[in-house]
């Protein structure tokens, strides 16, 4: 697929920082912040798919709730072809795009599509209701033709027997062909896909890949992913020439095209989670050892992430210098599309004179 260079979503060092702490704990002044996700930058152009990797917890739900403007950011910007999303919300400046429209381009699936369709309404309801509010102006003829020609572009024919059918009535896979259908159903320019596939069986997992591939070329839409699991990542990313991201304690610490990701990781963790995970098609990585290439398996905790590189308590080529220093996302290729945050890469770096850890 050919992708265009225009940006649809800019996010420039973002930073999402959440509070939990009751109203004593404020007044006693021990609050705690978890920074769920710690500057990071990222441009999602048009037709482009890019998904994000890492362990549990480790900020890619805030992450993407921020690029479709759907959580607040504490620092940096979010914009949508140029405009700020949040002036847009709060009217501040010369808003040029709308935020209800801003708000309509970017859509989300979840999950569990099961909660959030309405027990009580059919599907024909439940996906009456967003054209409704998007375009009021379209008669219930035009409505229901709309939703019966996408109920069958996302694979459920009969459209009319589908329609008149209750959520509890569908199965997991159907139900989450009908989510995939409501977001679409906005022409969205891009769609947040929340482990949108992790609850399915493996071959529906591939069948709603694809899925989601035909749709994309049918209707010029960009996806941000989020999954646990290189594999899904991999098999979503590289058939149509995507990128992979990887998250680690609120930083994205890698990202590049999903062949360069597997095929040579660079960034310690990229290593590890692709030691740890059986790839789908396992001849086209290399030979790896039986040994985890990390110094301790526990995660740290977020609420208080280890100083200078958030990875240096695990990672084994960790040196002094690792432990003071941030490294910075610095692109590796010839384009912005890769980039990896490790000392390691630049063979001038005070890290070649430092010594290890013990
Ligand atoms: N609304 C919130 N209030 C407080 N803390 C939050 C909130 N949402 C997320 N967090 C915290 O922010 C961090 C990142 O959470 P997030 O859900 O973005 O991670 P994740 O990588 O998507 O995890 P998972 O794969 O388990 O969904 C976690 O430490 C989480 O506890």
């Amino acid at each position: 697929m050919t992708r265009s260079e225009e940006t649809v979503v800019s996010l420039e060092n973002v930073g999402v920082e959440f509070s939990n702490a009751s109203l004593f704990q404020t007044l006693r002044g021990d609050r705690e912040v978890v920074k769920a996700v710690d500057d990071v930058s990222l441009d999602i152009r048009e037709n482009e798919v890019i998904v994000l990797v890492g362990e549990s917890g480790c900020g890619k739900t805030t992450f993407g709730k921020t690029a479709v403007g759907l959580q607040r950011p504490t620092s940096g910007s979010v914009k949508y072809r140029g405009q700020d999303i949040w002036d847009a919300k709060d009217g501040n400046g010369d808003v040029t795009i709308p935020f209800p429209e801003i708000r309509k381009s970017l859509q989300i699936i979840h999950q569990d599509p099961g909660s959030s369709l309405n027990p009580n309404r059919t599907i024909l309801n439940s996906l009456s209701v967003p054209l409704k509010e998007q375009y009021p102006q379209i008669g219930t003829e035009e409505r229901e033709e709309r939703i019966y020609k996408l109920l069958e572009y996302v694979g459920m024919k009969p459209a009319s027997s589908y329609a008149s059918r209750y959520p509890h009535q569908l199965s997991g896979g159907e139900q989450q062909r009908i989510a995939l259908g409501r977001a679409l159903l906005m022409n969205p320019d891009l769609i947040l896909a929340d482990e949108a596939v992790s609850a399915l069986d493996v071959s529906l997992r591939i069948e709603m890949m694809d899925l989601m591939h035909d749709l994309q070329r049918e209707f010029n839409t960009s996806y941000l992913n989020i999954s646990h699991d290189l594999a899904n990542a991999y098999y979503f990313a590289e058939k149509v020439g995507g990128r992979i991201g990887i998250m680690y304690l609120g930083k994205l610490v890698e990202i590049g095209p999903a062949e360069e990701i597997i095929r040579n990781p660079r960034h310690p963790y990229t290593r590890v989670l692709r030691w740890a995970t059986p790839v789908m098609d396992p001849d086209s990585i290399t030979e790896e050892s039986d040994e985890p290439p990390i110094r301790q398996i526990d995660i740290p905790d977020p609420k208080n992430p280890p100083s200078g590189c958030r990875f240096h308590t695990r990672c084994p080529e960790a040196r002094e210098t690792c432990v003071n220093r941030v490294p910075q996302l610095t692109q590796t290729g010839e384009t912005i599309e890769s980039g990896v945050a490790c000392f390691r890469r630049d063979e001038r770096d005070e890290y070649w004179q430092s010594d290890e850890i013990a």
